[in-house]
């Protein structure tokens, strides 16, 4: 039968948009920002701790598997930070989640050039990847109120 959903990325193609969720960890009123190592163009870039939702995982698992891989720690996921986010012409979105740190765990950075801890004023210290753009804008108030 014919239906819109084909293999390739071609204009016919009606997949849903692939998720990416982040974790904007949040301790002592500051959220943790990790700088990309690749690919090369932004390289260097921050972002929040993430990844990829697999198929048949949640939203919530795949953000404690990214921690632990990327961070060694681990998180509680709590509430949604800002609004979904397109990327990729549509093919992709992103969705950040509030988290805090669990256990005392400190994190390291496994797969990034940098970590800072920045608190609200100092949000726009670092660049970020253009689609997290909008979140740190909703994350501000979050920080500011403590
Ligand atoms: N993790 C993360 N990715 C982001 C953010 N903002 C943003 O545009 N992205 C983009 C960068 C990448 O194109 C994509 C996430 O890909 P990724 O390489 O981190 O995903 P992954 O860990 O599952 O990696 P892989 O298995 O595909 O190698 O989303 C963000 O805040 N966190």
């Amino acid at each position: 039968m014919q239906t819109e959903r084909r293999s390739g990325n071609g204009p016919t193609d009606r997949r849903e948009p692939r998720v990416v969720v982040g974790a904007a960890i949040i301790s002592a009123g500051r959220v943790l920002a990790c700088a990309r190592t690749a690919p090369p163009e932004v390289a260097g870039m921050f972002e929040f701790p993430g990844g990829k939702v697999e198929p048949g995982e949640s939203e919530t698992a795949a953000l404690v598997r990214e921690c632990a891989e990327e961070l060694a720690v681990r998180v509680e996921v709590g509430d949604r930070v800002g609004r979904d986010v397109r990327m990729a012409h549509g093919r992709s979105v992103l969705k950040v989640y509030a988290a805090r740190l669990l256990h005392g765990d400190q994190p390291r950075a496994l797969e990034h050039s940098a970590m800072r801890w920045l608190a609200a004023d100092e949000l726009h210290s670092v660049t970020w990847l253009p689609a997290d753009v909008p979140i740190v804008a909703a994350l501000r108030p979050l920080l500011a109120a403590g």
